[in-house]
This record gives C-alpha cells, sequence and structure tokens, in this order.
C-alpha cells in the first residue's frame, strides 16, 4: 500500500457552515507532514477526518487504504495514533504515566492482554525511554508539567504501533526549554525508517521538526498549497496562507517567519 491518507474533494459542512470545502490531500508511505494554518483554518477538522473520528459530508477519504464509511472504525482506529489536548483532557489525573502509556495497547490486545503484558510493558518503558518519562513513571499524570504531560501523550499513541501517528499542536503551551526537548524526540522520531508516517499540525514554521518532509499549507477550510517544505514553504505561499506579508529563512534545520514590514 502505498498511500496512507488519500482524501478526494472531502467536505465538512456543519448547519449552514462550511468547515473543510473541497479538500483534497495524499500522504504516502514514509512522508512526515506539517499541517500549517491560522486559526480556524480548519487544521483540527481534517485531523478528525484523518483519524476516521468524522465523516466527510461530501468527497471520498481513504485512511490505510479503506475507505471511511465502508470499513468498521473500531478496527482502523488502533492503527492510527492520535495525541491531542482533546484527548488529553479525558486521562484522569490520578493515572500514573506507566498506566497512561500502557494501556493503551488494551484496546489493541483485548482478551490477548495476558499472553502480551510483558511485551506491552517492555515497549512501555522503550517509549517512556525514549520521551524522556522513564524517571516519571510511577507520577501521577495530573501532576506532570505541560511539556512532561505531551511526551507521555505521544509515547502513548504510539504504543499500539500506529502505522499513522497524527499530532494536534504538541508543542502549544510549552515554554522554551519544553518545546526544544519535545521537538528534539520528534526530530528523532521524524529521522528513524520505523516510525509511522507521521502528520503534525502547528501553527508556527518554528515547530517544523527537522525530518519532515512536507507541508499542507491551509486557510479558510481550504488548501493553500501542499508539497515538499523546501518547494512549498516560501515566503510568498506562508504570506498567503496567513494573509499577511512573511518572510521564510530555513537555517540548520530549522525554520523561522516573521513579518516583512518588521525593520
Ligand atoms: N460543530 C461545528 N459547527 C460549526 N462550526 C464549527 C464546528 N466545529 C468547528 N467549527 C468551526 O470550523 C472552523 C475550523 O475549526 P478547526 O478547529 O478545525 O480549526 P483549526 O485550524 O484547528 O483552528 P485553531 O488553530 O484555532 O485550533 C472554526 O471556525 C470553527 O469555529
Amino acid at each position: 500500500m502505498n498511500e496512507v491518507l488519500d482524501l478526494q474533494d472531502v467536505s465538512i459542512r456543519r448547519g449552514t457552515t462550511t468547515i473543510l470545502d473541497a479538500v483534497s490531500w495524499q500522504v504516502r508511505e514514509g512522508e512526515r507532514w506539517v499541517v500549517l494554518g491560522g486559526n480556524g483554518a480548519g487544521k483540527t477538522t481534517l485531523l478528525q477526518v484523518a483519524a476516521g473520528r468524522m465523516h466527510p459530508s461530501s468527497g471520498r477519504a481513504h485512511l490505510l487504504g479503506e475507505r471511511l464509511g465502508r470499513v468498521d472504525v473500531f478496527e482502523l482506529r488502533p492503527r492510527i495514533g492520535l495525541a491531542s489536548a482533546a484527548l488529553a483532557d479525558r486521562i484522569p489525573a490520578g493515572e500514573t504515566v506507566r498506566d497512561v502509556v500502557l494501556t493503551a495497547a488494551y484496546g489493541m490486545t483485548g482478551r490477548w492482554r495476558e499472553q502480551y503484558e510483558e511485551l506491552d510493558e517492555s515497549r512501555a518503558r522503550d517509549l517512556m525511554a525514549a520521551f524522556g518519562v522513564a524517571g516519571l513513571a510511577d507520577r501521577r499524570f495530573g501532576t506532570l508539567s505541560e511539556g512532561e504531560r505531551k511526551r507521555a501523550q505521544i509515547a502513548r499513541s504510539l504504543m499500539t504501533d500506529p502505522e499513522l501517528l497524527l499530532l494536534d499542536e504538541p508543542a502549544a503551551g510549552l515554554d522554551l526549554g519544553g518545546r526544544e526537548e519535545l521537538l528534539a524526540a520528534l526530530t528523532e522520531l521524524a529521522r528513524d525508517p520505523r516510525s509511522p508516517v507521521l502528520v503534525l499540525v502547528t501553527h508556527h514554521v518554528e515547530e517544523i521538526p527537522d525530518g519532515f518532509t512536507h507541508v499542507l499549507l491551509m486557510r479558510a477550510g481550504t488548501v493553500h498549497a501542499a508539497g515538499p517544505l523546501d518547494q512549498v514553504l516560501t515566503p510568498e505561499n506562508l504570506s498567503g496562507t496567513f494573509g499577511l506579508d512573511l518572510t521564510v529563512e530555513h537555517v540548520d534545520g530549522r525554520w523561522t517567519a516573521r513579518s516583512a514590514r518588521t525593520p
């Protein structure tokens, strides 16, 4: 299977509002995508479709080769990891970090859990180590800092060994140190050929981890531009996306953008 995500003219309407307007987007194996756009551009809604949690009002969506609407989404969802603020809010504050990560496997392993228990625990340990939360395994989720919480949540979303990982604004609310730590972990994930296909939603080009390959620029529910980062993330395209005259720089693997009118 080559196409991991294939959306053709996908629209989402609620009442008289069109939230996504004829979005076409293809994501292939090995790719790492950033979805960029201003507030209300439709990024989270697009991720909900990509996660199999929202069905198009019109158009066609194939996820991992399966047509949304014709596949049992409960079989599809364990194959797609999702980390978002909305999901983090549903994690009980009293749960230990170890259990936050480990319990993600239970949905997948179900009644075979006993058989896989040691395997699950060793995978959870590896993921906690990879995301720098191994030392916090016995801490309650509710006592973690925002950055620690984000990293624990990403470890959890990888627990089912998904083929596609969707990250909705993982760096939102982090301080500079927290953001840099998260970016380092995501850079490692992006560079590892064993990693799932990655899609990361953000408002800021500064939050694009090195190793990401493609960008989808969204504006007002539509695709403004999409393709390889170095071809598509131009001052012209970014200015059109945000409706603001912007300059863009790419130095030592990091992107920055600022108003072209800054003296
Ligand atoms: N159920 C709904 N009914 C009506 N409008 C909705 C509904 N859900 C979302 N919207 C609107 O659709 C637009 C896109 O929302 P979405 O959350 O996808 O945007 P976003 O790009 O993720 O925004 P942000 O960056 O601010 O998080 C917003 O204007 C939002 O108010």
